[in-house]
């Protein structure tokens, strides 16, 4: 059934009807204990809900939908292997790649855990012979520098992670990341390396993906022309991938290969193969310890009572908005700026699963599905986009991310960074009315510019340090609050058909591109006079 037919949605919107205009304020003077009512901790992760735009009955009625909807029969669904990408026929099984060696997961009647368990050792004695200098260059020399090619999926979680936690990794290692197809990437990335001492890793789950194997043949160019041997490929290209055969198309030794499964999702792999640059930047140790802490997640995920489930809560919340409130986009503001590609990541993990128009069978969900979601660190947000958060016209609910203990030790400018934190939340939750700016001397003519109306949502999220362990957990919660939503609104979480006319349209114009001839006369006037003007400007170019 539909979501909104389903009783749970009628009295979400009875309810909603009722709580009109109640303003944050208001509800926290009502309610004394909010803050710690509302507040949930799990293995150190603190969730506090409280400057929502809920109340206990919101909580309760969103709970009750997503039970009604079934989520624990999905979630079990998921965790255990049954084919729920249903148009892909295939399992969404990234929880099996942090899953103990003791642990069976059944795919097709087959345990899946010691495949994994295999390739994560070969990944682990591999980074390991990188990071000690065992692993030489055609030259003999130790690599100094990893650049991992992949894009999408094989690109985001690594350097994500890698930016987050490169305080482990050791200063004389440079773990690059290149993605776009755009020359100028690759170009500054192999800028002042060294080919004897660098190592591709090329990250593609399907190996097919144009922009990854264009940047590879580049590299693999650049590292010829200086290395005239015929082992170069075989020391400093390692591939990850699923699809051995295009790897060995590609002249890299399959002995070279990471291997995954086609169960995991791009945006999900990171705990996979795919983390393997990561591996080598953090170490083989601390790449286990992100793995126990998404597992840790997976287990609260699945165990813990919806009311003290935390991507549970995450993803209900969610749903209220985009379902009662027309919020369009929802922000990801971390306080700390390791982890600065974070909102990029979950922008991935969280459109590309739930950006959808179509359910699970094949009709139009009568709901909006996924949030656009976006944002920057903090500070830096604060002094770029902050003002329509606090007095534009649109509600942005917002996740504000925190780590109570930093990684170095100048306390000044981490309770600089924590106290903007908690007052933005502060602000935007309870504001500054016309009288009260009027009775702080503001002259009337200004004071509704420097009036904040509040009652703006927002969501504190605090770790207790930012390590392997923590970062684990975190994506598990992103990961499982895109389940959460997906299952809700009644979609598939796991596929991604929406990328692929682009794909095949860029084909088609490429080759036209490339054959000065071709007869543009099949494309709209936009189109055509904008790759007439392309190629005029080609043709010079090329003399
Ligand atoms: O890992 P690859 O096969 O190279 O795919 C890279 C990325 O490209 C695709 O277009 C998908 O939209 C992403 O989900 C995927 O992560």
């Amino acid at each position: 059934m539909s979501i909104a037919s389903t009783p749970g949605w009628r009295k979400l919107r009875e309810h909603r009807k009722s709580l009109g205009t109640t303003h944050l304020r208001e509800l926290f003077d009502r309610e004394r204990a909010r803050g710690p009512a509302m507040t949930v901790e799990y293995d150190g992760v603190v969730v506090d809900y409280a400057k929502n735009l809920v109340t206990a009955e919101t909580m309760d009625l969103l709970l009750a939908l997503a039970a009604d909807r079934d989520l624990a029969a999905g979630i079990e669904a998921m965790l255990s292997g049954y084919p729920i990408n249903t148009t892909e026929r295939r399992p969404a099984l990234h929880t099996a790649l942090r899953a103990p060696r003791d642990v069976s997961v059944l795919v097709d009647g087959r345990d899946v855990v010691p495949d994994v368990h295999a390739v994560l050792d070969r990944m682990r004695e591999f980074a390991g012979s990188v990071r000690s200098g065992a692993w030489r260059g055609c030259t003999g020399k130790p690599i100094r520098t990893v650049v991992n090619i992949g894009i999408g999926g094989s690109d985001l979680g690594p350097a994500m992670a890698a930016l987050a936690l490169r305080e482990c990794t050791p200063a004389d290692l440079d773990v690059r990341f290149v993605s776009n197809v755009d020359g100028h990437a690759i170009k500054r990335t192999l800028r002042g390396l060294d080919p004897e001492r660098t190592l591709f890793v090329v990250a593609s789950k399907t190996f097919t993906t144009v922009e990854t194997l264009t940047n590879a043949r580049t590299a693999r160019a650049w590292l010829s022309a200086t290395l005239d041997d015929p082992h170069a490929v075989a020391r400093h290209f390692v591939a990850v991938s699923t699809n051995a055969r295009e790897v060995a198309e590609f002249g890299i030794d399959p002995a070279n290969m990471f291997e995954f499964w086609d169960w995991v999702g791009g945006r999900y792999s990171l705990p996979s193969a795919i983390g393997l640059s990561l591996m080598i930047a953090i170490g083989p140790e601390r790449f286990g310890e992100l793995l126990v802490g998404a597992r840790s997640m997976d287990e609260h995920f699945r165990s813990a009572p919806f009311s003290r489930n935390l991507p549970v809560l995450l993803g209900v919340l969610g749903v209220w908005y985009r379902g009662f409130f027309d919020a369009q986009t929802h922000a990801v503001l971390p306080y700390d700026e390791r982890l600065g590609r974070l909102p990029a990541y979950l922008q991935q993990l969280d459109m590309e699963s739930n950006g959808k128009s179509v359910t699970r069978e094949g009709a139009s969900p009568d709901v909006d599905t996924a949030p656009i979601v976006w944002g920057e660190p903090g500070t830096n947000g604060q002094h770029a986009f902050f003002q329509l958060l606090h007095q534009g016209t649109t509600i942005v609910p917002c996740d504000f991310i925190g780590v109570l203990e930093p990684a170095h030790s100048d306390l000044e400018h981490h309770d600089l960074l924590m106290a903007n934190l908690f007052a933005q939340t502060e602000a935007l939750a309870f504001g500054r009315f016309q009288d009260e700016v009027i009775a702080e001397g503001v002259p009337e003519s200004q004071a509704r510019h420097r009036t904040f109306t509040g009652n703006r949502p927002s969501t504190t999220i605090l770790l207790p340090r930012l390590t392997p362990y923590t970062l684990g957990q975190l994506i598990a919660l992103y990961e499982h609050k895109v389940f959460t939503q997906g299952w809700l609104w009644g979609i598939n979480s796991f596929d991604q058909w929406g990328v692929e006319l682009g794909k095949a349209l860029a084909n088609r114009i490429h080759d036209e591109i490339r054959a000065d001839s071709a007869d543009l006369g099949d494309h709209d006037s936009s189109t055509r006079a904008l790759l007439q003007r392309y190629r005029q400007v080609r043709t010079i170019r090329n003399g």
